[in-house]
Formats: C-alpha cells, sequence, structure tokens
C-alpha cells in the first residue's frame, strides 16, 4: 500500500503508490452534500459524495489517490467522519456546530494536547494511523492522570493542501481506533489548511463520581509511584534519530505510546493525594507535583533501573539509559503519590517518598525538576523535554 519515496514532504512509509506521481487525472467534485445527519451513532459512507476520478483513458481512480485540495475541506470531513461507531455518551456527533455530549456526573474534565509536524513526529519515522493514534492516547492520559475516563475527543487538523488523502485516512483510522479502544468518541474538530501537519486534540473525560486528583495535593510521607513504561518512548526515538536498524519494541513504544489508561482511575479510587502522566520526563513531571503542592520528593534509584529492552539500546547507541528513564518523556506512565500504609493498587509500583520537609519553595517559578531527589541527591543536567529549549535534554 505505501511507497518508499525519499523526498518530498510526505516519505517513506506514508505514501500511497498511487499518490507519489503527479496527477495524470483529474479530480471533478460532482455535488458535494456534507449535510449534517439526523445522527447521533454510526453513520454511513456518504453516497451523495459524487466524485469522477476517471482519467483521459476512462479508468477510474479512488477518491484516497487525490490530494486534500482536490477534494475539498467537505469531502475530506466526510471522509473523516463518516461511518463511524459512537458510544452512548455521544448525543449528538459530528456535523452540526457543535456537538452534544453526555456528561452523567454534573462536571466535565476536559484538556487540550497538540502534536505538530517535525516537532512532534515525522513522517518519515512515523506512519500516519500512529501519528492519530498517539495524539489520542496523550489527550487520553491527560484524563486518566485526573483520575477520570475519557469519553470524547475533538479533533482540530491543519495539513498542506496537497497532503495525499491517503495519509488523512490513516491519519483518521488511527484516531478513531485509539478513541474506540478506550469507548469514547470522535465528537467534531476542525480541519484547515497550515503549512505542515498540525493535530491539536482536545478531550472530554468523566470522574464518575469521583474527587479529581490534583497536582497541588501531595503531603509529606506519602509513597511516589508509577504505572506504565519509562524510558522507552525515548530510547525509540534515540533510535530513530540515529538510524539504527532493530529495537522494535523501543521504536514502537515512541511511536504509539501505551499510556495505562485504567491506572488513574484506579489510582484515584485507591487514594492517591496526587497525579500526573509522564509527558516531559519522570523528574520534569513529578517536579510540576513538587512545586504545585510544596513539597520534596526523594526517587529510589533502585526502583528505577533501566530494564534489559533500555540497555541493549543504550549499549549499541552508547547513550544513558539511566537519563531515559529519569528524563524521557512521551511514555504518558502515570506517576502518583499514596498515603503512606496505603497498598499500592496492581499495576502500581513504589520509586520512592515524599520528604517530611517543611517551608519548601514550590510554584511556577521553581526550575524544571526542582525538588524531585534521586538517591537523596540533586540530579544535574536536564530534568526533561520543555517546549522552547530551556533545560532540554535533547
Ligand atoms: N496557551 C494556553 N492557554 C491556557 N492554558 C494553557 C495554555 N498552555 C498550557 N496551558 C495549561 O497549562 C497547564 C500545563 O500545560 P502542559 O502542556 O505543560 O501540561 P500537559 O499537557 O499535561 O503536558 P504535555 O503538553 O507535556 O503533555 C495545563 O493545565 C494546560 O491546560
Ligand atoms: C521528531 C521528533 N523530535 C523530538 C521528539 C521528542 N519530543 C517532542 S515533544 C516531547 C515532549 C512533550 O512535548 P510538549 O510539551 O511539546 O507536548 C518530546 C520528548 C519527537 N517526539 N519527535
Ligand atoms: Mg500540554
Amino acid at each position: 500500500m505505501y511507497a518508499c519515496a525519499t523526498e518530498g514532504p510526505f516519505p517513506a512509509q506514508c505514501v500511497a503508490a498511487s499518490v507519489e506521481s503527479r496527477w495524470p487525472w483529474s479530480v471533478v467534485l460532482g455535488r458535494v452534500d456534507s449535510r449534517p445527519r439526523p445522527q447521533g451513532t454510526a453513520t454511513e459512507p456518504d453516497e451523495r459524495l459524487v466524485i469522477d476520478t476517471s482519467d483521459s483513458t476512462g479508468e477510474s481512480r479512488s477518491p484516497a489517490d487525490a490530494t486534500v485540495a482536490e477534494l475539498g475541506e467537505f469531502a475530506v470531513i466526510d471522509r473523516a467522519v463518516s461511518g463511524r461507531d459512537q458510544p452512548d455518551t455521544t448525543l449528538l456527533g459530528p456535523g452540526d456546530d457543535a456537538a452534544v455530549v453526555r456528561a452523567t456526573d454534573g462536571r466535565v474534565v476536559v484538556s487540550s494536547d497538540m502534536l505538530v509536524q517535525g516537532r512532534h513526529f515525522r513522517l518519515d519515522w512515523s506512519a500516519p494511523e500512529q501519528i492519530g493514534r498517539k495524539a489520542v492516547a496523550q489527550n487520553g492520559a491527560d484524563i486518566a492522570s485526573m483520575g477520570a475516563w475519557p469519553t470524547a475527543f475533538l479533533v482540530s487538523l491543519g495539513c498542506p493542501p496537497d497532503t495525499p488523502v491517503a495519509v488523512l485516512d490513516a491519519l483518521t483510522d488511527g484516531i478513531w481506533s485509539e478513541a474506540e479502544g478506550l469507548g469514547a468518541g470522535v465528537v467534531g474538530g476542525d480541519t484547515v489548511q497550515s503549512d505542515q501537519i498540525v493535530l491539536s486534540i482536545t478531550v472530554l473525560g468523566d470522574l464518575r463520581g469521583r474527587d479529581a486528583v490534583l497536582r497541588s495535593t501531595a503531603g509529606a510521607g506519602d509513597q511516589v509511584a508509577v504505572a506504565g513504561r519509562l524510558g522507552w518512548s525515548a530510547a525509540g526515538l534515540a533510535v530513530l534519530a540515529a538510524g539504527l536498524d532493530g529495537h522494535a519494541e523501543v521504536v514502537a513504544a515512541h511511536r504509539v505510546p501505551e499510556p495505562p489508561y485504567g491506572s488513574g482511575p484506579v489510582a484515584a479510587e485507591a487514594g492517591a493525594t496526587s497525579m500526573t502522566d509522564v509527558s516531559d520526563g519522570l523528574l520534569a513531571d513529578l517536579g510540576h507535583i513538587c512545586a504545585a503542592s510544596g513539597v520534596r520528593m526523594d526517587l529510589d534509584p533502585a526502583a528505577l533501573e533501566p530494564d534489559q529492552v533500555l540497555r541493549a539500546a543504550a549499549d549499541e547507541l552508547g547513550d544513558d539509559a539511566d537519563a531515559w528513564v529519569l528524563t524521557g518523556g512521551e511514555d504518558h506512565a502515570l506517576a502518583a503519590t499514596f498515603p503512606p500504609g496505603v497498598e499500592l493498587p496492581d499495576g502500581w509500583r513504589r520509586i520512592g517518598v515524599v520528604l517530611n520537609d517543611t517551608d519548601v519553595r514550590g510554584g511556577a517559578s521553581a526550575a524544571v525538576g526542582a525538588g524531585v531527589l534521586v538517591g537523596g541527591r540533586e540530579r544535574t543536567g536536564a530534568a526533561g523535554w520543555e517546549s522552547f529549549g530551556r533545560n532540554r535534554s535533547r
């Protein structure tokens, strides 16, 4: 299905063979009618969309072989939303000016995160389907880290006009399949032209009657624990950046993180006192908890030993597996604090303790990662990823 072009904006595995060449044929949009359907649940692909994709020889081509500009905004949107299932919480899905989503407990958890081509993904490193999954996963992890379940996603997409429709189809498939795996709907979004692919996702979540678990409520003496993988995404990124073959597990982890979504609500139920997801790096993200809660933590190096998979990649690259565990972002593991003496729920492992300090200076002005000690010591160097480069580790 995918051809390996080496140049142009859609290289390698991302370009459908049929869109590799220029267009010898014309795509003529006949009648495009994307009126909203009375709906909320499944819709069928729009049969009213008539596309004449025959070339001069009369040979017929699929719309998937066109570019976004050739198909047009509304046909592109129609391809992204038609024929998809919605969960019961979606009362009105895509098609109107806004969606309507059921919020049973009277509150909605809401968050958003974006992926920018070149900055967060490369089309020669990840297939569009993987990028779609990753965008949904990182948003779903933010909801899990509040102790909630994702219910609905809104997908705002910017892309260049020459983006192959096949790329958007695959991106859409990734988005919908990750959302579906969470029992959540894709209920709307926006599609605009931009110089590169930008994917901004907003997620809604349901606390199911529980209080949200905040960053600001860790207490002295609490246990520090994590659920999920640490350092795998950073290792995968390093493997891709070095152009190394092999190490498929970490490369896969970089392309599509697997946040332990269910561990968020489970932690909330077990009485977690604070929680966050690890997007920028363990030290950086625990540092946000320290700053918000006005506490310091001490992590146990023995509990943060890189596993064999990381060691193998680090050995071959001459890289630092400890740094991947401590400062590597994008695994979207969950990190939380639990009261002393509470038995950690399944999936959680203890990695340290909140110190019994008093008078700890926190707040937004604290340096990233400040307050997080490893083996009793402040670690030097970057604590994780920062969007505008300060303290950036890679
Ligand atoms: N431009 C903005 N306007 C309003 N609030 C913002 C803006 N950017 C970020 N925030 C808010 O600031 C807080 C921290 O944002 P940040 O993006 O660091 O967290 P995150 O999404 O959990 O991490 P990451 O983006 O690394 O996954 C969040 O509450 C977020 O909603
Ligand atoms: C091509 C490419 N280069 C570098 C990275 C690494 N990276 C980008 S953003 C981020 C953390 C979260 O950032 P944000 O706060 O912007 O969400 C990390 C670790 C990548 N994924 N792809
Ligand atoms: Mg964010």
